[in-house]
């Protein structure tokens, strides 16, 4: 599924959050979504997954805007993994994954054969098979966060829109998730804060500060020196992978001296997502 925005903008409290984002995501791509705290991320997730209602701008699945579609239309279409949802229940795992067939049943049936068999599936690609018969409440973090991720394969989308889904999981299970989600054929957009593993992992990444799309591109193109400094505030050294893509290894904050001389580049104009091919 094609995921687009074009001039996308949100703001609360008089304060413009996300500003005129324009973006294009192909069918199938992986794309990062970085930026530090409070750079809009999360908002932009949500502009995009229909939880919020733009100012200016329009969100399109496959060509079509869905600024009229119900929640139901859409979740059939497109799975969001929120960050850290703070959801509990007293149902168990398979329950909670079980919540992502609501879209496809009818309000007064309960899950049918199919629905089980697709939850069994989507427990299976996270690897928490052996925790479906268990209390929600007594996961971990990081099996929940798992849990959380089932849930939206359950929704068999089209595309997914991840906030941050690998800050529970330890360095196994982020490799792993990244590798499924890069390998699913669905359109990703995945927000994280682990610039290598972004690197890794993503067929692009963009990068977003002050509410506005400042780069894209491949990893090479986006992680530079230029954007650790101006951007992540950072002193970094970069170094290429066995694939030829950047690892980032940090060596502190900068410091506000060294930081006055950092450069922030402009707001990259539209189609965001096409730029950059280094
Ligand atoms: N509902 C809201 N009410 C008030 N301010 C909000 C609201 N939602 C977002 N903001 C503000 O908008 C800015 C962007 O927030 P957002 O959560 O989108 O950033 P982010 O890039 O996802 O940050 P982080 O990396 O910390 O998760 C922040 O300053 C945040 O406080």
């Amino acid at each position: 599924m094609r995921i687009t925005a074009e001039g996308l903008s949100w703001s609360v409290a008089g304060r413009h959050v996300v500003r005129g984002v324009d973006l294009d995501i192909a069918p199938g791509e992986t794309v990062g979504l970085l930026g530090p705290n409070g750079s809009g991320k999360s908002s932009l997730l949500r502009c995009l997954a229909g939880l919020r209602v733009p100012d200016a701008g329009t969100v399109r699945y496959d060509g079509r805007s869905i600024r009229d579609w119900s929640a139901r239309r859409i979740a059939r279409r497109i799975a969001f993994v929120e960050q850290d949802s703070g959801f509990d229940t007293d149902l168990r795992v398979a329950d909670v994954v079980g919540l992502g067939r609501t879209p496809f049943r009818d309000r007064w049936h309960g899950p049918d054969a199919t629905d089980r068999a697709v939850v069994a599936a989507a427990l299976d690609r996270v690897g928490l098979t052996a925790l479906a018969g268990r209390p929600w409440k007594g996961l971990s973090g990081g099996e929940r966060q798992r849990a959380h991720i089932a849930r939206a394969f359950a929704q068999q989308p089209y595309g997914l829109l991840l906030d941050e889904p690998t800050n529970h999981l330890d360095v196994k299970h982020q490799w792993e998730l990244m590798e499924l989600l890069a390998g699913t054929g669905q359109t990703v957009l995945v927000a994280l804060h682990d610039l290598t593993l972004a690197a890794r992992h993503c067929d692009r990444l963009l990068l977003m500060h002050q509410g506005r799309p400042v780069a894209s591109g491949t990893p090479a193109a986006v992680l530079t020196a230029e954007h650790l400094a101006g951007i992540f505030e950072v002193d970094a050294e970069l170094a290429t992978d066995g694939l030829g893509r950047p690892a980032v290894s940090y060596r502190g904050p900068l410091r506000a001296t060294s930081q006055a001389h950092a450069h922030v580049p402009a707001h990259v104009p539209a189609p965001a997502l096409r730029q950059g091919t280094s």
